[in-house]
């Protein structure tokens, strides 16, 4: 029989466990009864923030590692729900894709994209819903994108004409390009890829390329750059709940200098919509404007006004260049560190031209299978936009059994996703193959692979993205054999780094330097 004693000696710690357990349980649920899903811990009024450090994609991985593919985080008084699984991906974007298709209010974009007129930054709603038809069946159709054809063939071209006019030079030195020991020209890629996407964009959008050497050329050039890097700067005030004073002391000089180049923006789109109407019943090829500008005349200005119009060009390049450009960059890149891939790659698309074509066409992509399998592998592994857009709930939901409340922002590590080693095999190596013999794509069906987000939300310019990035990658590895410098001091030193830089897209840290040689 038990005695006494040993009753008690049982008793005493079953009881605590069972208590340490309530609390538990407890501590896991507010005191509204709700269950949260897990947090690291915060501090008073910044909350998480001092965890995110310059690169978050990579600080979030490693906080999921530790609590879990879905987190509660608090930027500020903000709470940021994160989502590190396909599983956590498909119930946000697919299965309650609706709950949490709205933006954030954000100050920045406010100031810069009138009001978040344009289509990334816009609250979900009627007027978001129209934006958006209007990029996806007018701008970015798979019909249209198709019709600026000439202007993809002409820029990569023209890129391609450059490196070979540089290799004609020995000798030739300027700020961007420097001579290795032996004279070999040592070319900045990066600068060639984003003057490229730029270009294209910009005659595609505008009419006429912004890079020539004219003042206002030269100024609308710095200008979406400086766009791109504001869109991405962390505003404090928009989390942490500061005096008025301190706020103006913080954010003074960043809204300052947002208020100033929006009005130089503005300027600048203004004097575009103005050309473009005077030209109206003239016989020019149809640019983005020009198509913005007849869906107002077709519907009235209650449908698109002209801040809206402003609005969607603004997006357009800061949502399609940097994105775009970077993707080549990393290819690029990886291909330099796996010589085998980029062998493999050359001797695909030197053998669809053949030998009695001078240059890659746009026909020639759909027989260049590996030549899609590297840029998809150059996607999965450096995801532009790690952490895809923002997003914020619109009601109370459960996500996979937690409690998320309304207003609740969102943030998806799609980055982080595509080297989960539970959904991919060797995760960290640059190994185009895996996507040679798989139906995996990117278009928001696999959420183990979403670098273009997915659902409502998702981004319309894929077809826009790719079909450039491949005919750019085509010719480059067509006509030349690329190495790394030998003489690789002070910058070049990183050349095939994978070191990432700070921001909204995830570029290289330093710019991607290579000594190229014909290879026709
Ligand atoms: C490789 C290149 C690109 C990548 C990786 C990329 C990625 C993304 C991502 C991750 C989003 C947010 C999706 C979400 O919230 O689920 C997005 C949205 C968007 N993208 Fe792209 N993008 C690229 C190129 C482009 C291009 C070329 C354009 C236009 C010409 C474009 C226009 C947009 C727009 C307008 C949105 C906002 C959609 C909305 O909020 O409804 N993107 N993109």
């Amino acid at each position: 029989m038990v005695s006494f004693t040993h009753f008690l000696i049982l008793f005493f710690p079953l009881a605590s466990f069972l208590i340490f357990l309530y609390k538990w349980q407890h501590l896991r649920r507010n005191h509204t009864g709700k269950r949260l899903p897990p947090s690291p811990r915060k501090i008073p009024v910044i909350g998480n923030l001092h965890q995110l450090g310059p690169l978050p994609h990579r600080s979030l991985q490693s906080l999921s590692q530790k609590h879990g593919p879905l987190m509660l985080l608090h930027f500020g008084r903000v709470p940021v729900l994160v989502a590190t699984s396909a599983e956590a991906a498909r119930e946000i974007m697919k299965n309650q894709d609706l709950i949490f298709s709205n933006r954030p209010k954000l100050t920045i974009p406010d100031k810069l994209m009138y009001e978040s007129r344009d289509v990334a930054f816009s609250r979900y709603g009627e007027y978001w819903r129209k934006m958006k038809s209007i990029c996806v069946l007018q701008l970015l159709s798979t019909k249209r994108v198709h019709s600026f054809r000439r202007v993809r063939e002409e820029e990569t071209s023209l890129m391609v004409d450059n490196i070979a006019k540089l290799l004609l030079l020995p000798g030739c030195n300027n700020n961007n390009n420097n001579n290795d020991d032996d004279n070999r020209v040592v070319i900045n890629l990066s600068d060639m890829f984003i003057l490229l996407m730029n270009d294209v964009l910009c005659r595609v959008v505008l009419g006429r390329k912004y890079s020539g050497g004219e003042d206002d050329d030269r100024e609308f050039k710095t200008m979406s750059h400086e766009s791109s890097i504001l869109l991405g700067t962390f505003c404090v005030a928009d989390y942490i709940n500061i005096p008025n004073w301190l706020g103006w002391l913080i954010t003074g000089g960043l809204y300052a200098k947002v208020d100033k180049l929006a009005k130089r923006l503005d300027r600048f789109l203004e004097s575009v919509v103005e050309e473009h109407r005077s030209k109206i019943g003239e016989n020019t090829s149809t640019d983005f404007v020009d198509i913005l500008l007849e869906t107002q005349r077709e519907n009235g200005k209650d449908h698109i006004d002209d801040d809206a119009v402003k609005a969607i060009i603004l997006d357009i390049f800061v949502a399609g260049t940097d994105t775009t450009y970077t993707v080549l960059e990393w290819a690029m890149t990886e291909l330099l560190r796996y010589p085998n891939t980029m062998s493999k790659l050359q001797n695909e698309v030197r053998k669809v031209v053949g030998e009695n074509k001078e240059f890659v066409t746009e026909d020639d992509l759909d027989k260049m299978h590996y030549l899609k399998a590297v840029i998809k592998e150059s996607l999965r592994l450096h995801t532009p936009v790690p952490l895809l857009a923002p997003r914020e709930s619109i009601k109370d939901t459960k996500v996979m059994g937690y409690d998320v409340a309304a207003g609740t922002h969102v943030l998806v590590n799609a980055w982080s996703i595509a080297r989960d080693p539970t959904m991919w095999e060797n995760p960290e190596e640059f190994n185009p193959d895996r996507f040679m013999n798989t139906d995996v794509d990117f278009k928001g069906q696999h959420f183990e692979y979403i670098p273009f987000g997915a659902g409502r939300r998702g981004c319309p310019g894929i077809t826009f993205a790719m079909v450039v990035n491949e005919l750019a990658l085509a010719k480059l590895v067509h006509r030349f054999n690329f190495d790394l410098p030998d003489n690789d001091g002070g910058a070049r030193k990183n050349d095939s780094d994978v070191a990432e830089a700070a921001g909204l897209t995830v570029r290289k840290k330093f710019p991607l330097f290579v000594v190229a040689t014909p290879s026709l």
